[in-house]
């Protein structure tokens, strides 16, 4: 019997066909499903590189390329207007890698054509640290090995990409990236497999599902086709597929990765492959830090599964949210006191409070901010409820030593901040999430699965909430955070958390978001600081890389506002001039009042700019802390100036104290960085004046 599977290629070919056509595709595939391929008129071509290339008629405008894997299978590769599928086809050739035993595709004559007019570069090629041994050993061709010995720029590297296989290339970016030999086998050591015969297409193709999707029948075709703008929900890269997949870990499992890399993919497909095995009443929750991010789950959850049962079992919500619903069905309405009424509290605090010798002999005032954050991450992250209990509590991550004497004071600030807040019947997120812990604990956990997106930044108290609302046990938890996008203060150690991922962590490496200039230039603004992991270990970047190419992030430097404005709107309408969707368009900034600001510019042009409350559609324009777990097609970070990044209020001056000093300084950092990784295809930063200290394009 005929049976189809899908290439990763065809989707995105078939979701730029009109719908005329889609149809026309449509009713090709059926024909597969209705054993009548040999009405398909599956055409050879003469002259193609590989002798298993077949091309089918899709409508008279249209063809399918399809590569026929033996015992009549197929794979539908491509959907192209006739004369691009014929050069396609003739171009293309498949081969079984001889390592990891997967499939590949090669532009054969795109390589021939690059090793014939690519001049030799004078001095180091890319590769000259790595013996041909070893590249064969990793499962590099031998016939692409006097190519690779010519590659001296990660440029020229890129430049092969979508001529080169996609695995081979993926090793080789590893290798380019700073990785080294072992580093790359040890990443792909789970897939090695032995004995494989480079004859087996059908074989090779069953392993290579991040690449080539078997469709059981026309349900699951249907599904597929169903957002074809959305690779993710079929193809997944073989270490997302491992680390989704896997039937069972036997505790809590920690996925990191950086900025890109498809940590919200991954919980989407583990919760979902969760919610599946699930019986009747048991419940799988999805989390993360914000409404606005359960949102963005939610409706990529829906896009995963249409399967209403599975649906039902999986709650989507903020831990904020959750946290706030478990306290008041216990305990009847709280309310939680905003931002403005905690500033007014702690610059009250400051002004009264405690006053200490700073480093240059001055008497000096603890700052608001300094009290606020001793307090989050002092003495609700320790749930210290004396002024003793505080005395002697580890303040690990925030900088420099307090005397006894000095403690006694900010204590006290504290104590009568909190007092204000109860008499107020005021409580913070961070108070009602120990709450809500305290309420579950007398009763079995709600949930049999809890699954964690943007673990970073989530608070202690809200880890000792996640804690009772699984039982612990294999499968109880899956996190994913990156360390490197930590942008409030929370510091972490899951373990002394009763949350032990020991021998339970993977890193994802790949991003998919992001082109490699992006990338490049994001990773620069982290200055090489190192981070540290949930799980107590240094994270690194080692290996972190994008898998496609783009412009080179343009900065627009201006003498004054003015100016960057009247840039920023010409930059924006040439957006959407190229046909770009307003909603695909993020605007970033540092402040509050920059984003009152521009909306109203970008407004005044005739832009339209989104309005969440109202439910307007329109141009994204965001704080950099609003952008967490975002995405846009084109990105401006503009207010790039030396006033405004790093912002002086959130930073810790360096005479009070220089450790906390370098600590702000990289949470703007990172700040910076996710603002920066927001971007997919093109980046646009700009500044007046001075520009900011943690561009680097500026030094
Ligand atoms: N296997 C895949 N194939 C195609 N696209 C993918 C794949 N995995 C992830 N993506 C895409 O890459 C982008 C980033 O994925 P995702 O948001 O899951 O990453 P992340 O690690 O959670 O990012 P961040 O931490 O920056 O928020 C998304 O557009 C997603 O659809």
């Amino acid at each position: 019997m005929a049976e189809l599977a899908i290439g990763r290629g065809f989707l995105p070919a078939y979701a730029r066909l009109q719908r005329r056509a889609q149809r026309a595709v449509d009713a090709a595939i059926s024909k597969f499903a209705q054993h009548t391929h040999a009405g398909l008129h599956l055409e050879k071509l003469t002259g193609a590189r590989d002798p298993n290339i077949r091309t089918i008629r899709i409508d008279q405008f249209y063809r399918g390329v399809v590569l026929a894997l033996g015992e009549e299978k197929y794979a539908l590769l491509d959907v192209l207007p006739h004369d691009d599928a014929i050069a396609f086809a003739v171009s293309r050739r498949f081969t079984v890698n001889q390592t990891l035993g997967v499939l590949e595709m090669r532009d054969q004559a795109g390589i021939e054509e690059f090793t014939r007019t690519e001049p030799s570069t004078p001095g180091g090629a890319l590769f000259d640290q790595v013996s041909n041994a070893d590249l064969v050993r990793l499962g590099v061709d031998a016939d692409l090995l006097p190519l690779l010995r010519i590659i001296a720029t990660d440029q020229q590297l890129e430049s092969l990409a979508g001529r080169l296989p996609e695995t081979q290339l993926d090793i080789l970016r590893g290798l380019a990236s700073g990785l080294s030999v072992a580093e790359v086998w040890a990443e792909q050591a789970d897939r090695i497999v032995s004995g494989v015969d480079t004859d087996d297409l059908l074989t090779a193709a069953r392993r290579t599902p991040e690449r080539i999707a078997f469709v059981s029948g026309p349900v699951e075709l249907a599904a597929i086709l169903a957002h074809p703008f959305d690779v993710w929900r079929t193809f997944l890269h073989p270490t997302q597929r491992d680390v989704a997949y896997r039937d069972t870990y036997s505790g809590p499992a920690l996925v990191t990765g950086s900025a890109g890399t498809g940590k919200t993919v991954t919980g989407l497909h583990r919760a979902v492959f969760l919610a599946e095995r699930l019986p009747d009443g048991g419940k799988v929750l999805l989390t993360t830090y914000t409404r606005a991010l359960a949102e963005a789950l939610t409706r990529q959850l829906y896009r995963l599964t249409t399967d209403p049962a599975v649906r039902a079992r999986i709650d989507v919500t903020s831990i904020d949210k959750l946290a706030y619903e478990i306290v008041t069905r216990d305990r009847g309405r709280v309310t939680v006191a905003d931002n403005e009424i905690l500033d007014e509290l702690w610059q009250a605090a400051a002004k009264t409070g405690p006053t200490y010798l700073n480093r240059a002999g001055q008497v000096t005032t603890f700052s608001a901010s300094f009290l606020r954050h001793e307090w989050e991450q002092v003495v609700l992250a320790q749930q210290l409820t004396t002024r003793d209990a505080y005395r002697d509590a580890p303040r690990r991550g925030r900088g420099t030593g307090l005397r006894a004497a000095q403690r006694d004071q900010v204590w006290d600030a504290i104590d009568t901040v909190a007092r204000e807040l109860t008499r107020r019947h005021l409580r913070t997120h961070t108070q009602l999430a120990d709450e809500a812990a305290a309420i579950l604990r007398r009763s079995p956990a709600p949930y049999r699965h809890v699954v964690v997106d943007e673990g970073q930044d989530l608070h202690p108290a809200q880890w000792r909430l996640l804690r009772t609302l699984v039982a612990p046990g294999p499968n109880d938890m899956f996190l994913l955070a990156d360390p490197y996008q930590r942008i409030y203060d929370s510091h972490v150690s899951l373990a002394q958390l009763g949350i032990e991922v020991r021998g339970r962590t993977r890193r994802l490496t790949v991003n998919y978001r992001t082109t490699h200039q992006i990338l490049n230039l994001s990773v620069k603004v982290l200055n090489g600081d190192a981070a540290i992991g949930l799980d107590g270990q240094d994270d690194t970047l080692h290996g972190y890389r994008s898998t496609t190419l783009g412009g080179v992030p343009e900065l627009g430097a201006h003498d004054n506002r003015d100016d960057e404005y009247e840039a920023l709107i010409e930059r924006v309408g040439t957006w959407l001039d190229q046909g770009v969707e307003p909603h695909a368009i993020g605007v970033a900034v540092r402040t509050g009042q920059l984003v009152r600001t521009i909306s109203r510019i970008l407004a005044d042009a005739h832009i339209p700019v989104a309005d969440d409350k109202r439910g307007i559609d329109g141009v994204h324009v965001a704080t950099m802390h609003r952008m967490k777990g975002l995405e846009f097609q084109c990105l401006a970070a503009v207010g790039l100036d030396a006033g405004i990044l790093p912002a002086p209020n959130a930073l810790t001056s360096a005479a009070e104290d220089p450790h906390a000093h370098q600590q702000d300084l990289r949470r703007e950092r990172c700040l910076l960085f996710v603002a920066l990784t927001r971007a997919r295809d093109v980046l646009y930063l700009s500044h007046s004046g001075t520009p900011s200290p943690l561009l680097p394009v500026t030094r």
